[in-house]
């Protein structure tokens, strides 16, 4: 019999989709045969546009490379706490630092951060091993004011969790679902049930009414009186204490609670949310100093209270203690819209390239619910994670002038972290916290660069992710039952494509990294080349659109100019094997992820509508920061659910959002290419058939003309081009709409205008090629 002690406290268990295999290497085969048909024809009989074709071919087929090596060896992974506190007494788990960034009080509602933090305090793991950091980047008293109720409503949320043992501590979501029959024999449960609730609509009243009223600044006195004069960008650091568990060696109280507003002065780069979390880091350095840190967004929450167990499962194993950097639970999303209108749930993309993931260097760092080693973030590199021996010239050099900060460092790199047997008094670091979050600290150290989170993308989880696995670090999935955490996708268009269009700018960003580019992690890292592939599919989405929209522009330009795009002949077989195959391939993917033929049309289209749109603007704001025009900015989401008691169940039915997943347009130009694609189908469509009529009708003169500039675009590959141009009228269908429709669920006129002289000037250049 195995010895129970001995048994791992997690499991990768390796499998195989073996007829997806199958397919998936079919595509590329026919991908691959399509290549060899345009060099053939491009050698045999040279034309500018077949050679764009041929580029943007390979391109899209170097993607599916990237798409297929990223999903070919899928794993998932098995926690279990059992064995872990089988080993280890509760009171020997290590200390976590949980960190949650907010940013905004009007896009990101106090009352979701109430949620968020509530969700992580009760959660199941022994109190004084937790510390709460809040880090709010709008300098707003109105999220401390949220925060100094939620921590007296914290008191009695805390125990009645955890002894009666409720699953989702996130109030707004319990109460939205609970079923206050749940335990009919115990009457006390319904009682202290009911008192929550009243507590907690009570707590969101008075949250929701402060919002509205904005606390007027007369009333910025005792604890906000340093609110008073302070602008978004322009105040000093600001720390609060809210909370000081003061019972130390207890489970039973309730874990620290510190809000944190680091220095802001106008025109000091404040690298974001990177910055935020440096910042969040430091302080905790100085005041609990845990050496595992849990970082969670303001819009997801805690629902498995058990995750912390999970986590340490992997962090603590003997072999994940050695190789593993760093634990990442999926984003997972509740109350969906039905059908995923808006294409932003990722839940079959995170089903394969998740797993896929997992059965290589490890999953990305998504930014959010995710468990991190602190000494790893401190730089250290697997095989010196036992030594840390640095001098403290270094250690000064890189954690800057705080000797506090330093000593602190020196703990972690030397493996001597927080244990609550330390006599540790929160209130004492105050001094030291004030010096270390403020602006002018990071100045010449090593932060943003050799240590925290790294600067210089606005995607900063996937380029911290990369630096660490460049290190030779993996990292793992950690995916139990029920699901980890929960949150909320966008519910608008508008809001769903600033966040793509963020992600596609950061993406090119982090490719053109010096230090940090995938290419130079594996040449002078340790990135693993499969690895390597995988962050090479992430990247494809900066770069995916100029390929995708150069090839639409052929298409267009090939079907007013009567010349050909698709292949003629036999070979015309080729790309139409590749579209049914995919499309079947794809909707099958769906059917057995249980989501909806619906869905995964909506998903389908939703996807050319980012690619050419928000990625596509996304990669323009790339060109205009190299041109130094203007520089990237991390663009909040807005999050529109609500949060009281009643609703939450569902965005769509609930949250009095009539607008959840229709399609709504603003002013941005992210609408631009999107609707000037459309525009130049309509006209190549309108030219055709034109076209066709005319020579139809006998026009002799025209037929010639036109046989004599062209290469004869005979019938069916013809046919063929006119289809993947309506294709893409589907797609925009609800552009189509948008074009006739008024006030926000129709595309502003300016917008139409752009698009319409772009379209315009492609249509006239085109012709000209015919005439000229
Ligand atoms: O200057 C800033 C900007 C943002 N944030 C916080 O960053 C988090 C993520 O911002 P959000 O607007 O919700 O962006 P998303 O696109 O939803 O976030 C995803 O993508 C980001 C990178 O683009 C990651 O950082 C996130 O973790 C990941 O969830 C939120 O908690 C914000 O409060 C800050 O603290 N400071
Ligand atoms: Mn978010």
């Amino acid at each position: 019999m195995t010895n129970q002690t001995s048994l791992p406290f997690y499991e990768k268990h390796r499998f195989k989709y073996n007829f997806k295999r199958v397919i998936d290497v079919l595509i590329l085969i026919l991908l691959l045969l399509l290549l060899g048909y345009r060099v053939i024809s491009l050698v045999n009989n040279y034309r500018f546009h077949w050679l764009v074709v041929l580029i943007c071919e390979s391109w899209f087929t170097l993607g599916w490379i990237f798409t297929i090596t990223t999903q070919w060896n899928p794993a998932t992974i098995k926690t279990y706490p059992e064995r872990l506190l089988q080993r280890l007494q509760l009171q020997e788990l290590p200390a976590v630092d949980l960190f949650v960034t907010t940013a905004d009080p009007v896009l990101e509602p106090p009352i979701m951060t109430v949620n968020t933090v509530l969700s992580l305090l009760a959660m199941e793991y022994p109190s004084d091993k937790l510390a709460c950091y809040v880090s709010d980047d709008a300098c707003s008293p109105l999220t401390f004011y949220a925060l100094q109720e939620a921590s007296k409503f914290a008191k009695h949320w805390v125990p009645f969790c955890k002894k009666f043992n409720v699953q989702v501590r996130a109030p707004f979501k319990y109460f939205s679902h609970v079923a206050y029959d749940h335990d009919l024999s115990t009457q006390q449960f319904k009682q202290e049930c009911l008192r929550m609730k009243d507590m907690y609509d009570n707590l969101s009243r008075r949250i929701e009414e402060a919002c509205r009223t904005s606390i007027p600044s007369c009333r910025l006195d005792g604890d906000f009186a340093v609110f008073l004069n302070t602008q978004r960008d322009n105040h000093p650091t600001i720390i609060k204490i809210i909370w000081e568990n003061k019972e130390k060696h207890s489970s039973e109280g309730l874990p620290h609670l510190i809000y944190i507003s680091r220095e802001k002065k106008p025109k000091h780069p404040h690298h974001y949310k990177a910055g935020a979390m440096n910042a969040l880091t430091k302080v905790s350095g100085l005041m609990t100093n845990a050496p595992f840190i849990l970082n969670v967004d303001c819009d997801m929450f805690v629902n498995n209270p058990k995750i912390a167990l999970h986590g340490m499962c992997v962090l603590l194993d003997p072999k994940g203690q050695k190789e593993v950097a760093f634990v990442q639970c999926p984003q997972q999303f509740y109350g969906k819209l039905k059908n995923d209108p808006l294409g932003n749930q990722m839940v079959v993309l995170f089903k394969y390239v998740a797993s896929g993931l997992a059965g290589l260097q490890g999953p990305f760092y998504g930014g959010t619910n995710c468990f991190h080693r602190r000494k790893v973030i401190y730089g250290l590199s697997p095989d010196e994670a036992e030594k840390g021996n640095m001098s403290e010239k270094k250690l000064k050099q890189e954690f800057g002038a705080s000797k506090e900060l330093v000593k602190s460092a020196a703990d972690v790199l030397e493996g001597r972290t927080y244990s609550p047997n330390h006599d540790i008094n929160i209130s004492k670091s105050l001094e030291s916290a004030n010096q270390v979050a403020s602006c002018g600290y990071e100045y010449a150290t090593g932060w943003g660069d050799q240590i925290g989170w790294k600067y210089g993308s606005i995607t900063e989880d996937v380029l911290t992710g990369l630096s660490i696995h460049k290190k030779g670090w993996r990292s793992e999935f950690c995916t139990p039952e029920p699901i980890a955490f929960t949150g909320c996708a966008p519910i608008g268009l508008p809001t769903s494509m600033g966040q793509q269009k963020r992600w596609a700018t950061g993406m090119i960003e982090i490719f053109f990294n010096k230090k940090y580019s995938p290419l130079v992690c594996t040449i002078f890292g340790k990135l693993h080349f499969r690895q390597f592939l995988a962050y090479m599919w992430i990247m494809n989405w900066g770069f995916q659109p100029i390929f995708e929209a150069s090839y639409v522009c052929l298409l267009t330009y090939c079907i007013i100019t009567n010349s050909n795009f698709m292949p003629q002949g036999p070979a015309l077989s080729i790309p139409i094997t590749l579209v049914v195959i995919y499309m079947l391939h794809t909707i099958l993917e769906y059917l057995a992820t249980k989501l909806s033929i619906q869905e995964w049309w909506n998903n389908q289209r939703m996807s050319r509508i980012y690619i050419m749109n928000a990625r596509f603007s996304g990669f323009l704001a790339l060109i205009l920061k190299l041109l130094r025009i203007s520089n990237t900015v991390f663009d909040i989401t807005r999050k529109d659910q609500n949060f009281s008691s009643d609703d939450g169940e569902d965005c769509l039915d609930n949250n009095n959002n009539d607008d959840a997943g229709t399609f709504t347009f603003d002013e941005s130009s992210v609408f631009v290419p999107g609707t000037t694609i459309l525009l130049m189908q309509l006209a190549a469509m309108v030219i055709k058939i034109i076209g066709l009529v005319g020579s139809r009708s006998g026009n002799n003169n025209n037929n010639n003309n036109n046989n004599k500039i062209n290469n004869k675009n005979n019938g069916y590959g013809s046919v063929c081009d006119m289809l993947c141009s309506l294709y893409l009228i589907l797609c925009y269908w609800p552009f189509l709409r948008g074009i006739f429709r008024r006030g926000k669920y129709g595309i502003p006129f300016s917008t139409i205008f752009k698009s319409a002289t772009l379209a315009f000037l492609f249509v006239s250049l085109c012709t000209q090629t015919i005439s000229g």
